[in-house]
Parts: structure tokens; sequence; C-alpha cells
């Protein structure tokens, strides 16, 4: 076992809505010790250059390209995770020589697994430089390498939180992990340990690229829009018919693999309703090819904060006899486990330890990864 290390974990995630902060005390195996967390939003102007970037990564096909507004992106996003860090810092009463390593996911710009090519941008160099902290980033290139989807990593960390949630007798087994992000994944957990782990349809991006084409603001808060609305079951039908659910092989998604609605599909609550009824129903069809029905569903991201799919995902897991728990409802916090999940995995990589397994992206082998930036060499 390693020495325990206090790690700080980033991650902007596929919604591109902020930076997410939280510090973790982990041996990267079986101790983990939650600190403080915090969200770092961006405005307006920063989301809507993003966006452009992944218009302008559409073209890149290799890895290392940074093509248009891409280079000058990288280097602005890897600034704001600096502030992000040295706020959350200061903010927390820490010092930098407190830390021991930062996990840096950057922001995925492009994600084809087909084509076995996934780009997050982030300047790991330049971050440790400007932090005075070791970064390990670029933690999902190296599982593409050796045959994985390059997504999801987060089960690795579901599984040690599950593992501590077990001693509890808290959870009905088996337990499966909803993440709700932009899109969402679920790591199953077997009752030998054993990992099952794959996205699981659009998250939230379709209701946010729905409300903000037509209502102009970027996300159904509290499912307000949807709660007016009701389901256009033809519209929930072309989205669920979409081979991903059938396909036998699973494979992890892109923001753009799904697309919003044309405004003639529908109005602005029942667009609303149904993609939120589509993000529900995507979990349990997905989760229809685990080996074993969940007894627990354990939600984290920003779609638990949305009242509508929560309950189309409980009324629909009970047809199964499962049950639909927040992560709060467990003492887990579901707006920073993500960032958790980078903190403990920058912790593995540095001592080696896999971050995926053949259950959780197909890789072909257990695999480490990420590539490391010494503060000291900067
Ligand atoms: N109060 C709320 N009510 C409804 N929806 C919310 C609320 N807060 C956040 N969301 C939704 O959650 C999204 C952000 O979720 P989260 O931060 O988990 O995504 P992410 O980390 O960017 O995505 P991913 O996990 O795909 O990388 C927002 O874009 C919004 O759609
Ligand atoms: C390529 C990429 O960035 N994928 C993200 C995205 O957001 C959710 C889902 O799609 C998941 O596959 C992954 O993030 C999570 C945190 C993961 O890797 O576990």
């Amino acid at each position: 076992m390693g020495k325990i290390m206090a790690a700080i974990g980033l991650m902007s995630g596929t919604s591109m809505d902020g930076i997410d902060v939280a510090l973790l005390r982990t041996d990267g195996d079986a101790l983990v010790e939650r600190g403080p967390s915090a969200g770092y939003a961006y405005d307006p102007r920063f989301r809507d250059t993003l966006k452009q970037g992944l218009e302008d990564a559409r073209s890149i096909t290799s890895r290392e390209q940074r093509p248009g507004s891409l280079a000058e992106l990288e280097q602005e996003l890897t600034l704001r995770h600096a502030e992000a860090v040295k706020s959350f810092i200061q903010n927390n009463n820490i010092l930098p020589d407190d830390i021991d390593i930062i996990g840096f996911h950057g922001q995925t710009i492009l994600h084809r697994p087909d084509d076995a090519l996934t780009v997050q941008i982030g300047d790991g160099a330049l971050l440790a430089r400007e932090t005075g902290i070791d970064v390990v980033y670029d933690m999902r290139a190296n599982d593409m390498e050796h045959g994985g989807q390059g997504a999801p990593l987060i089960p690795a960390y579901h599984a040690a939180l599950a593992h501590g949630a077990a001693a509890t007798g808290a959870l009905v087994a088996p337990v499966v992990f909803v993440n709700i992000g932009g899109i969402s994944n679920l790591t199953f957990i077997g009752s030998d340990d054993g990992l099952i782990a794959y996205d699981s349809g659009p998250g939230n991006t379709l209701i946010d690229q729905w409300v903000e084409a037509h209502a102009g603001i970027p996300y159904d808060q509290g499912g307000m829009i949807a709660s007016e609305g009701s389901v256009l079951p033809l519209l929930a039908e072309r989205y669920l018919l979409n081979p991903f659910f059938s396909a036998h092989r699973r494979r992890s998604l892109d923001r753009n693999d799904f697309a919003p609605p044309e405004g003639k599909d529908a109005n602005l609550e029942d667009g609303a309703r149904t993609l939120a009824y589509v993000t529900a129903a995507a979990i349990i069809r997905s989760a229809g090819h685990l080996p074993t029905t969940p007894r627990t569903y354990i939600v984290c991201g920003g779609g638990r904060l949305n009242p509508v799919i929560m309950r189309d995902l409980e009324s629909q897991a009970k047809t199964h006899g499962a049950n639909v728990l927040a992560a709060e409802a467990i003492g887990f916090n579901g707006d920073s486990m993500e960032a958790e999940a980078w903190a403990y995995l920058a912790v593995r990589a540095r001592y080696g330890l896999p971050l995926t397994y053949p259950g959780t992206t197909g890789v072909r082998q257990p695999v480490t990864g990420g590539k490391f930036a010494f503060h000291s060499a900067g």
C-alpha cells in the first residue's frame, strides 16, 4: 500500500458549466477521506468559446492537433483551472505544499472510440507551473491505446465508495452508481466486487441544448419547464430506438452522438418533459444489459437535481424492484463525485495502479494511465 496523499481533483465535464474541485486524502486503494469541494462556474462567454472549440475539434484526426481556436482555448482553460485551484486552497486555508498531486481531467473536445481517438484539452505542465503542484493529466489515452473505450473512468472510484458504504450495511445489493452529467454513465458493483460500467445515454445535454435554443437559458432548473409538459411518446421512442441501446457491445458516447429535437417536434415544455423521460429511460434500458437487475441506484451528477428525471427514474426502477437514492441520501456528494474521482485516479496513476478494467472500458487488461507534469521541472 502506498502512502496516503492529499490530492485535488479537477473536472470540467461535458455540460461545460464550470470546474468542479475536490480535495481527497487517499492511498489510491481502500482508504478514502473526502475533504472540501467547490464549483467554479464558467461565464456565458467562456461557455460559448468552449462550444466553438467543439466545432473546431470536428476536423481533428490525431490527438496532438489543435486547429482553429483550440491552442488558445487550451491555454485559457488551463489558466482558469489554475485560478480555481488557487481560490480553492486559499478559501480552505491550504498551502500548495500541503497538496501532493492534482488530477486534471481537462475538457473533452472530441471522443470517437470507434477511431480510437479521444481528446481532452488541458496543459498539465502549465497547470503545474502555475500552481506549484505536481499534475497528472490526460488519463483516458492509455486506456484507448490498449483497446478500451477511454471512458468511463469514474468506476474505480465508485468501487472505493461502495466498499466503504457496504461496510455500513446501508445498501441493498446489487448497487449501481449512475452519474447524470452531460452524458449519463453507470457503474455496477458485482457481488465479488467485480465492476461493470459503461455510458448509459444522453444525460442533461439534450435538455440543456433544447432549453437554450428555445428559452435562452442554460438548463431547466429544478425541472420547472419539464414539469409543465407531457411526454411525447413518438419523440421519446425516436431516441430510445437508437441502436446504441440495443447493440451487443457497449460503447462510450461523444456529446454530439445524440442531437436535440427540431423546433417543430415539440413545444418548449413537452420537449423538456420528453427529454427528461428519455434521460431516465435511457438509464433503465442500458441497465438492462447488466448481468443482474440492480436493487439500488445511487444517483450523482447535476441530473439528480432535476426532480422530473428523478421521478421518472424512480417509477421505472420500481417496476424492477429497485430503489433510487440521490448520492446525498447515503452521505456522498453528488456534485463533487467526479472531481473526487479525478483526485483518486491521480493517486492511483502515481502508484501505477490500474485506472480501468476490461469490465469498465473494454480495455484488454487492467491498465494505469496519465501523463505527469512535475512542478519543479517547470
Ligand atoms: N438545479 C438543477 N436543476 C436541474 N438540472 C440541473 C441543476 N443543476 C444542474 N443541473 C443539470 O446538470 C448539468 C451539470 O451536471 P454535471 O456537472 O454533473 O455535468 P458534467 O460534469 O459537466 O458532465 P459529465 O459527467 O457528462 O462530464 C447542467 O448542465 C444541468 O443540465
Ligand atoms: C470522453 C468523456 O469525457 N466522457 C465523459 C462523459 O461524461 C459522462 C460520460 O461521458 C463518461 O463517459 C465520461 O465522464 C465520466 C466522469 C467518466 O469518465 O467516468
